[in-house]
């Protein structure tokens, strides 16, 4: 269990971290006798949008939090730029539903901030008429803008928003996506995102990046909107197939072993099997040939009606 600081780094990487606002290297956490994330190499530059997608429990929030900090990797490295400052939209939120609580005041309730900020964000965010409006009435679009904006209110050099649409309908996604990337162009924040829908995060998303316990596949947009299996998905119907799944060649077994299609089992994974274990951070690759299978048979709907997805009766996740 190895976690390096900057200090550690060889010479070489001091420069290309250095250029990053975080970087992952091989970056895992352990927990309960497993890994629950591992061999994770990423990094985010100033301006640059990285989305992670996978299934349910793929590790993505857990990779968003040791990117932020909030979990301490167990292997690999983590290195964020001096003076990072982080705006953070969780995917759950502890509130007490009971308690009347206004736009204005979750807004500061981490951190303190002056009103002209606040008023700042809000309007950035498009619901500078809600400031004083009880969060518990606000429709799915409005709450997530609300956490925008408390994101957004800290300036922050990094926005790590996981599953910023979730409770929202269809042209409130689009709308929210279209705020995400103006975000990014007017503020120039590096932007790492979580989302289950591939088709939405596409135009706005520089690296797309396939988790499952590990890291499956990445690339550009265009490298994989122009895959057969994405065209496959998404094709001719556009949203109407936004349905993801992924289908894997392998699964990772609690104790670290590696069980393939075929049955048998070893320490570790083959090379095809899409691994970037063995790369660091700071390559940027872009694979083409990745194995991304859209077939609609295991369906991860994005329409919301998932529990934990769910904005619900004005109580987002307490
Ligand atoms: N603190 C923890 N201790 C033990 N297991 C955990 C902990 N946090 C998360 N897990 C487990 O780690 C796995 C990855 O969780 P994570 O929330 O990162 O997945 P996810 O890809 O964000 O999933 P979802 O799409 O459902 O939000 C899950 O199996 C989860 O149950």
């Amino acid at each position: 269990m190895l976690m390096r600081n900057r200090a550690d780094l060889p010479l070489g990487d001091h420069a290309k971290a250095a250029a990053k606002l975080v970087s992952l290297s091989n970056a895992g956490i352990f927990r309960d006798n497993r890994w629950l994330v591992r061999g994770v190499d990423l990094s985010i530059a100033r301006g640059e949008v990285v989305t992670l997608i996978g299934p349910n429990g793929a590790g993505k929030s857990t990779t968003a939090k040791m990117a932020i900090g909030v979990l301490k990797a167990d292997e690999g490295a983590v290195t964020r730029s001096r003076d990072l400052r982080i705006g953070y939209v969780p995917q759950k939120l502890s509130i007490d539903w009971t308690m009347p609580l206004s736009v204005r005041r979750l807004m500061r309730l981490t951190s303190s901030i002056s009103d002209q900020d606040t008023i700042a964000a809000l309007e950035a965010t498009g619901i500078a008429h809600l400031a004083d409006a009880e969060v518990r009435h606000l429709s799915g679009g409005e709450f997530q803008r609300a956490l925008l904006a408390r994101a957004l209110a800290r300036k922050p050099d990094l926005l790590v928003l996981d599953e910023p649409v979730q409770g929202v309908d269809f042209a409130g996604e689009a709308a929210l996506y279209d705020l995400i990337r103006k975000i990014r162009t007017t503020t120039g924040c590096g932007i790492l995102m979580i989302s289950h829908d591939l088709h939405m995060v596409m135009a706005g998303t520089d690296t797309v990046i396939c988790l499952n316990g590990h890291i499956c596949c990445r690339g550009t947009p265009e490298v994989v909107s122009q895959s057969s299996d994405y065209a496959k998905l998404f094709g001719a119907n556009g949203r109407a197939l936004a349905v993801y799944s992924h289908n894997h060649d392998h699964t990772h077994l609690p104790d670290g072993r590696v069980q393939h299609r075929d049955g048998s089992i070893t320490d570790h994974c083959h090379p095809e099997d899409g691994h970037h274990h063995e790369h660091h951070a700071g390559h940027d690759h872009e694979h083409g040939d990745h194995k991304h299978h859209h077939d609609g048979a295991h369906d991860h709907h994005h329409d919301g009606d998932h529990a934990h997805h769910h904005h619900g009766e004005g109580k987002p996740h307490a």
